[in-house]
């Protein structure tokens, strides 16, 4: 028990959340030391046959998009998982060397990385890799859900049920939560990305031209909603327009941004109410009485609340900070564990 305290007094602990659109690291005694997006970009030199890291997050997410013949912007994680192994190991060992570019020394961290509970075996071992061979010391697992709760400061540890709903880029993950472990999960492959997607999808059909993934996610954050407002807010917005190959501007409602949304939004309202159905009484009991705490960035999605409590008859609350909820979860996740020894809940 001393040892374990001691360890976690002298350690340099990291929780990771290595998300499909975002990755953040929370450093103990520190808080959130880094929050970029999951993009790198790598440079090949033909000539050589070489390639090489050109740039990761915020400067590779830049380029998404924009990138001459001999510069491929990545995004190395899709749908939680990981779709490129070698280029994940390079952009996390890139993170981790930059959260500890300002010590002297080149420490080998705890790691605790958080996982989509939908994820199999072999994609867990591969994030395990990974860290590992980012140069982790050592390296923990835990349930998105779980740090996701622990981060929106849910009770876990009572007798009592909490439901989670995080909303990532590339999943959905619903859970009810009692005595510390997950009683139901359940991971749907809808997050930001496919919101990003049906807008892209609406302005093809709708005003025949086409937008980028970028210009998409800036729609969706500036004036996307999921329930009705009293305001429609309008964006202008530039794209090709397919018949003529040139760039043209035009203007985009919230009504239509609703419109375009119908479908990834019926896929989120779907997984809930499968998971309400799932749930034993007594937890469902307590879920109707405290709600539903929505995390992730997909969180920040106007009237996403509303919608949900409409759909649901349930109260739904928007955890504070949704977006760094995970790491900040999980790294309270390191410390219980050399709080209370033993495994008393699931991190593998
Ligand atoms: N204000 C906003 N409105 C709507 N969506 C938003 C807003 N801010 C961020 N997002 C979306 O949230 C998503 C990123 O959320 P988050 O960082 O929680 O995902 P992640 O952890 O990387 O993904 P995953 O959990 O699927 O691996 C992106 O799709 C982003 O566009």
């Amino acid at each position: 028990m001393l040892f374990r305290r001691l360890r976690g007094f002298f350690s340099n602990d990291l929780s990771i959340d290595l998300g499909t659109a975002n990755t953040l690291i929370y450093a103990r005694d520190r808080g959130i030391v880094l929050n970029e997006p999951s993009v790198v970009a790598i440079r090949e030199d033909r000539g050589r046959g070489m390639k090489a890291v050109a740039a990761v997050g915020e400067d590779a997410k830049k380029m998404l998009g924009r990138t001459p013949a001999n510069i491929t912007a990545i995004r190395p994680m899709k749908d939680g998982v990981i779709a490129d192994f070698t280029v994940t190991e390079k952009m996390l060992q890139y993170f981790i060397h930059k959260v500890h570019e300002s010590r002297l020394i080149r420490p080998s961290p705890r790691v605790l990385i958080c996982v989509p509970c939908g994820s199999t075996q072999v994609e867990r071992r591969a994030i395990k890799e990974s860290a590992a061979g980012a140069g982790a010391r050592e390296v923990y697992l835990i349930e998105e859900p779980m740090a996701a709760a622990i981060g929106a400061s849910l009770p876990v540890d009572e007798a009592r049920g909490s439901m989670i709903l995080d909303i990532g880029g590339g999943t959905s993950e619903v859970a009810i939560i009692s005595l510390n472990g997950i009683v139901y999960a359940n991971s749907a492959r809808i997050g930001g990305d496919k919101f990003d997607e049906a807008i892209i999808n609406y302005v093809r059909r709708n005003y025949g031209s086409l937008i980028g993934e970028a210009t998409a996610e800036q729609i969706k954050h500036q004036i996307a909603t999921a329930w009705p407002g009293n305001e429609v807010q309008e964006l202008e917005v530039k794209g090709r327009n397919l018949a003529e190959g040139i760039p043209r501007s035009f203007t985009l409602n919230s009504n239509e941004i609703l419109e375009a949304l119908q479908e990834p939004l019926s896929g989120i309202v779907d997984a809930v109410r499968k998971a309400l159905e799932q749930t034993p009484p007594e937890l469902g009991a307590d879920v109707a009485e405290r709600g539903i705490v929505l995390t992730g960035g997909g969180a920040l999605l106007k009237g996403l609340d509303r919608l949900l409590e409409e759909e649901t008859g349930l109260p739904v609350i928007v955890a504070e900070d949704p977006m760094t909820c995970v790491a900040r979860g999980g790294g309270r996740a390191l410390e219980l564990m050399d709080e209370k020894a033993g495994d008393f809940f699931s991190v593998e």
